[in-house]
């Protein structure tokens, strides 16, 4: 389905700050300043029912336009907008792979503390924390409900890749094997998390990254992030 370059312009002009076109440039300025999109990399995709939008490929994440968006149609994944000189995020194939979860929306960052997180797991195939607040934001699929405090959250983490786009096959399993994560860390590189809406995605980002500081700075101290609460810290 080829589309009129009016229709193309009408698919990312809106005055809605919630449209997102818009939201895509507003939620990478906000990354930006959390560190999780500098240098280029990172990034968020946003699905509205067959739309789903997608930023270019190695720009500065802060500067975007809503006309900088791509637009993909769902699922024949066929382009409907494509700004010229531009290409799509090199995460295209790895937000996809969240869009076939049924996700809403998918962010991409390259938090040090997602990267410092899979440090100290070495050698590991997941990270996991238990017993801390911020796990309850946490959606936990199988029971239809969220992680409770006392759960043990687990996030796989795969390898990282020469280029991101070949991270699709094992960012896939990773989903495949862990039916519960809505988040799988890339050692050495950050971390994709995604969520049902744009919302949602947005919390989970924020819990997660908390996590991940959280349990590298215990760590620091000798604390395991995955161990029992201490009877003497009571
Ligand atoms: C310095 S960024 C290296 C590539 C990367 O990790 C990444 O997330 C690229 O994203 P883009 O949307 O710019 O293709
Ligand atoms: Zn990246």
């Amino acid at each position: 389905m080829s589309l009129t370059e009016e229709e193309q312009t009408a698919l990312v002009t809106s005055d809605d700050p919630h449209h997102p076109a818009n939201l895509i440039c507003e939620l990478c300025r906000n990354f930006y300043t959390l560190g999780w999109v500098t240098g280029t990399g990172g990034g968020i995709s946003i699905k509205k029912e067959e739309h789903i939008y997608i930023a270019p490929s190695g720009v500065q994440k802060e500067r975007l336009e809503p006309h900088n968006m791509f637009i993909l149609n769902y699922p024949s994944l066929e382009y409907l907008r494509q700004p010229t000189n531009l290409k799509p995020s090199a995460c295209t194939p790895l937000f996809l792979a969240a869009y076939d979860k049924g996700a809403g929306a998918c962010i991409h960052t390259h938090s040090q503390w997602a990267v410092l997180v899979t440090l100290i797991n070495k050698g590991k195939k997941s990270f996991k924390i238990a017993n801390t607040e911020m796990i309850k934001g946490i959606p936990r699929p199988s029971t239809g409900k969220y992680y409770g405090y006392h759960d043990t959250l687990e996030i796989p983490i795969i390898e990282n890749t020469a280029h991101e786009e070949d991270l699709r096959d094992s960012l896939a399993k990773a989903i495949k094997d862990y039916p519960d994560t809505s988040a799988v860390l890339v050692r050495r590189h950050g971390v994709y998390v995604w969520g049902d809406t744009v919302w949602k995605a947005k919390t989970q980002a924020e819990c997660y990254d908390y996590l991940f500081q959280l349990a590298v700075e215990m760590t620091k101290l000798g604390l395991d992030p995955a161990g029992p609460i201490d009877p003497l810290e009571e």
